[in-house]
């Protein structure tokens, strides 16, 4: 059976703040999401992918790589988790596939990490990836029929164990556990090897004449 994947992106304004004044900052956080959902579309356990976003420069290369954009009128409280369950809404069309929530700040992702990801993912109704450091979370799961309720934030992987999401046996340094919030995780990224969209945003972002 297939999997279903939404993938928040906050986009323009304010994408990936605590990365700081790195040049070009929100283009970058652009091509990580475009990174990450790539890596997803390649992987053959993925059937459809929703990118909950209200940034419309993101919607449009997000449909251009084969995602559904799903728009966002961002919420007042809570916008993250609002915009997921706005995905998992829609991504609940197909009755049949099992569903996951991943985050867009994964530019070093591969299909293959996916589908790993995904084969442990069924053998739990309910699952989740914990990020590299152990207390959030990249990656929540539900085989088809369970219920899923997002609670993504600081703190949010024992408030997901806390609703029976089981976190999968995956090591700290797995690339679906290391999102990019800093310029710290940013160098880690590269050094690891970063996707083509990050890259080359990095690049245009380095012949860019310093203000
Ligand atoms: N659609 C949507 N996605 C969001 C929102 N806030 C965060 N995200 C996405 O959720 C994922 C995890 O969020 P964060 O790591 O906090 O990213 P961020 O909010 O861009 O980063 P900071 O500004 O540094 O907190 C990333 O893919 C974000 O793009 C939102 O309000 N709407
Ligand atoms: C949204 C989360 O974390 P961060 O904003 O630190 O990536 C989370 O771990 O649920």
């Amino acid at each position: 059976m297939s999997w279903s994947v939404v993938v928040p992106v906050k986009g323009r304004p304010g994408a990936k703040s605590r990365l700081g004044d790195v040049p070009d900052r929100e283009q970058l956080a652009e091509a990580f999401a475009l990174d990450t959902v790539a890596a997803l579309l390649a992987a053959p356990a993925v059937g459809r992918v929703y990118v909950v976003t209200p940034d419309l420069s993101v919607a449009r290369r997000m449909e251009a790589l084969g995602a559904e954009v799903v728009p966002e009128d961002r919420a007042e409280s809570d916008p993250l988790n609002a915009a997921v369950r706005r995905g998992l809404a829609v991504a609940r069309t197909d009755p049949h596939a099992h569903r996951a929530v991943i985050t867009g700040d994964l530019p070093e992702l591969t299909p293959g990490d996916v589908d790993q990801a995904l084969r442990l993912a069924s053998a739990h109704r309910r699952s989740m990836i914990p990020d590299a450091e152990g207390t959030g979370t990249t990656a929540l799961f539900a085989l088809a029929g369970v219920r899923l309720t997002p609670r993504f934030g600081a703190g949010s992987r024992a408030v997901h164990e806390a609703d029976g999401h089981v976190p999968l046996p995956l090591p700290a340094a797995a690339r679906i556990r290391r999102d990019v919030d800093t310029a710290d995780d940013l160098a880690e990224a590269l050094r690891l090897g970063a996707g083509v969209h990050t890259r080359a945003a990095l690049a245009v972002a380095a012949q860019r004449p310093s203000a």
